[in-house]
């Protein structure tokens, strides 16, 4: 879940860009990098770490032009800390192209072979994107015919990428001297909204695409709409836009664990506002908690900060029992999830959060998190109430046990990890410390993600189901996948 932004600007883009990361921060703090076009001529500048810390002011000065693309990653294929697979990747040929993607590829095996004995291309990493650009390279040099490239050219070379790749990619490229492509899987796993924004004294058109659409607000640029799964969006320099549907079945399956966790809850994605899903899954979760305790079992509801507070909020309101922050969070630690390594995810948890002994003494409390997924944050926290006095802890989770391993761009990848596979739920509970254990039914999970709108009837939901909405994921795929990817 790395977060991505392009921009075509009648302005330089560098800074626009830079301040478009800074709010998709929270999709990804292992690298980041900017890319901008100044005619035929790219710049880029990349670094690990988080964005505050990775451009000085001369980096962000040698950025020049008005198109430019930004990424923050969150390692999913490869390695985190290597430099050579951050994002954006280049290649120079045809025209040169400057690619960044949130996302996973599935068929990378098949790939990287392919892509050695028949198309004759060399990769230096191990990342899926370095394939992918490699991929729409290729197909893009075998469309173009004449000394023009022309965007029907370009939608022929995405609907060859779509035959070719499978997984999940929400991508945005560059292609020097001629303009910007940004483009969906054929299941929209991953989001991309698109933005216009007209400046005062300006007769055209400017452009962004981004991961989420809180960076659109920030820019005062007006959504326009998702990028629809399988299309294909080309912006040319000159601010025209054009757009094609790529792809042979495109169907609409967003990751459900974007409204669980993943976004920030100020985004509308996909037509549903991530912050309402939110509520909706405590409303929901309310319910459950009523099943599975009884009269007197919860004082207070309280919230894990950051993401699970609009649900705790809610499954107090629905219980009609007092909400209290007992748990403060240091704001200067980022978010433990998606940090790579489990010694620094757990030592992260201690630094972030602290239980006020005031808010525990004696009382039994229900503590609310969004999710469940090692296990490291709960374990944790029910070990601090304890020690702050409470006196019996229920832990509530506003999304279905995790128990298979996400391969669409959330680093999830090995059973042995996740706390809730091959356990039962009170097994879960006796190895968290909680004294009871609900979980959000994954039914529940999906209503209320969908609540209120009509056009989307499926969730990609594997990391609670199993069930995989791509070709190629098996469970021999599945063995690899736990073997050798990142932890
Ligand atoms: O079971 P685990 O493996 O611990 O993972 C789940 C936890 O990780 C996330 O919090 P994070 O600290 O990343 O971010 P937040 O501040 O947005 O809640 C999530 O909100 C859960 O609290
Ligand atoms: N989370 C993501 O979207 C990761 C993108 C890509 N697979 C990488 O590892 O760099
Ligand atoms: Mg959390």
């Amino acid at each position: 879940m790395c977060g991505i932004v392009g921009i075509v600007s009648t302005e330089p883009a560098n800074q626009q860009v830079y301040d478009s990361l800074l709010l998709l921060q929270h999709r990804g703090q292992d690298s980041t990098g900017i890319a901008t076009a100044d005619g035929s001529m790219f710049h880029m500048h990349k670094a690990r770490g988080q964005v505050r810390e990775a451009f000085r002011t001369r980096d962000m000065r040698a950025l020049l032009g008005n198109m430019g693309v930004g990424h923050v990653r969150y390692a999913t294929k490869g390695d985190a800390a290597n430099e050579q697979e951050s994002q954006p990747f280049y290649v120079n040929a045809p025209y040169g192209i400057i690619l960044v993607h949130n996302g996973n590829l599935t068929n990378t095996r098949e790939l990287t072979e392919d892509l050695f004995r028949i198309d004759r291309r060399h990769m230096n990493s191990t990342s899926d994107t370095e394939m992918l650009v490699n991929v729409l390279a290729t197909e893009l040099e075998g469309q173009i015919s004449g000394r023009e490239l022309t965007p029907d050219q370009v939608f022929a070379a995405v609907s060859q990428v779509h035959e070719r790749v499978e997984g999940s990619y929400a991508t945005i490229a560059m292609i020097a001297g001629q303009g910007l492509l940004a483009f969906r899987d054929p299941w929209g796993i991953r989001p991309l909204v698109l933005g216009r924004r007209t400046a005062a004294g300006n007769d055209r058109d400017e452009w962004i695409v981004a991961s989420e659409s809180l960076v659109l607000e920030a820019g005062e640029y007006e959504v326009v709409r998702d990028v629809a799964p399988g299309e294909a969006v080309f912006i040319t320099l000159d601010g025209q836009l054009f757009s094609q549907q790529c792809a042979r079945s495109p169907r609409l399956v967003p990751c459900s664990f974007e409204y669980v966790y993943l976004a920030r809850p100020d985004s509308i994605m996909n037509g549903i506002s991530v912050y309402e899903a939110r509520l909706r899954l405590g409303d929901r979760l309310a319910d459950t908690v009523t099943r599975y305790t009884e009269a007197g079992d919860i004082d207070v509801v309280m919230p894990i900060p950051d993401s699970s507070r609009p649900a705790a909020m809610n499954v107090a309101q629905k219980l009609g029992i007092e909400y209290r922050e007992g748990f403060y969070k240091n704001r200067y630690v980022g978010r433990t999830f998606i940090m790579p390594g489990q010694a620094q995810r757990k030592r992260s948890v201690r630094q972030k959060l602290n239980a006020m002994s005031s808010e525990f003494r004696g009382k039994n409390v229900l503590i609310i998190d969004d999710s469940i997924v090692r296990g490291t944050t709960s374990k944790e926290i029910v070990d601090m109430a304890r020690h702050a006095g409470a006196n019996k802890v229920t832990f509530a989770s506003a999304a279905p046990p995790v128990r298979f391993p996400h391969v669409y761009g959330i680093n999830m990848p090995s059973r042995k990890e996740l706390v809730a596979s091959g356990r039962s739920i009170p097994e879960v509970a006796q190895l968290l410390g909680a004294d009871n254990l609900i979980y959000q039914s994954v039914e529940d999970m999906k209503s209320a993600i969908l609540e209120g709108q009509s056009e989307i009837t499926d969730l990609e939901m594997s990391c609670f189901t199993g069930e995989y909405v791509t070709g190629t994921v098996s469970e021999e795929y599945l063995a690899w996948v736990e073997a050798t990817q990142l932890s």
